[in-house]
């Protein structure tokens, strides 16, 4: 694993809306094949910061560069490029309802790749569904699934296109204990498996904690925390950080 090269590199970022000032100077670092855990409160502007890098928004000072490029400074054909390698695994996973598994995954691979052949577009879905260990719920249908299960096959319909950096939205929102710790391993083994790196935006320390290399807490507008999960919480002193950790291991 190569620690030291940047995938995103984002230097004194600044965004507000109007007189709401939300990102006032952000400068963050995701490497190669890391794990980076993004924590703040709702409303603390994790979302800005995604869809800056993602350009649905444009930062108005500052740098956000992704894989060395200005994102706020691509033509649209090289965004759309660089959103294929952006993947997003949405909190409440977005599979359509009235398709069966094998159909949602199908929808991303036939509309961005049409060279494929039938066999090859079989081939990987199979691939994928068997790496999030579900390949018998290929004919269902998504109200079929249990949550922790529509979560799994979320992240493989994501991956069919070999993104290379994953955004995990809440992965573990809504879970049971258990099945949360089947999704943070299933983080862990996405990264092993497909060399990916990975923002995962989250509220839940546990989830944070198993499958974070480092921590990056946005308070007031800034990151203040970035550190191993030891580094930031367990003997925090700032309160609003402490305030994470008790809510999550004291209070819960
Ligand atoms: N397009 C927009 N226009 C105006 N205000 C916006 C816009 N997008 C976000 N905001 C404001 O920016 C702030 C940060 O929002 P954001 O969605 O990034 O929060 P968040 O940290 O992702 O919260 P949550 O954890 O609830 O998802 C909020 O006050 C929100 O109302």
């Amino acid at each position: 694993m190569n620690q030291r090269e940047k995938v995103v590199e984002i230097r004194d970022l600044k965004k507000a809306f109007g007189d709401l000032e939300v990102l006032k100077g952000v400068d963050l670092d995701l490497f190669k094949e890391e794990n980076l855990v993004v924590l703040g409160k709702s409303g603390s502007g994790k979302s800005v910061l995604i869809k800056i890098m993602v350009g649905l928004l444009t930062q108005d000072s500052g740098s956000m560069k992704v894989f060395g490029q200005e994102v706020s400074r691509l033509k649209k054909r090289d965004l759309n490029a660089l959103r294929l390698k952006i993947g997003f695994s949405f909190q409440n996973s977005a599979l359509y309802d009235s398709m069966t598994v094998r159909e949602n995954m199908e929808f991303p691979l036939v509309r961005n790749e049409k060279n494929l052949t039938r066999a090859e577009i079989s081939r990987r879905i199979e691939e994928l569904l068997d790496s999030v260990g579900l390949p018998q719920t290929i004919n269902q249908m998504p109200s079929e699934l249990s949550g922790g299960q529509k979560k799994r096959i979320g992240v493989a319909r994501t991956l069919i296109l070999n993104p290379e950096i994953m955004l995990y939205d809440e992965p573990t929102a809504g879970l049971d204990p258990i099945t949360c710790g089947d999704i943070n391993n299933l983080i862990l083994e996405v990264r092993e498996r497909y060399k990916t790196s990975s923002i995962v935006i989250t509220h839940d320390l546990t989830c944070a904690k198993q499958t974070g290399d480092r921590m990056a807490v946005l308070l007031d507008g800034q990151f203040d925390a970035l550190g191993t999960f030891e580094e930031v919480f367990p003997n925090a002193e700032d309160d609003r950080i402490k305030s994470f950790y008790d809510y999550n291991f004291i209070n819960s």
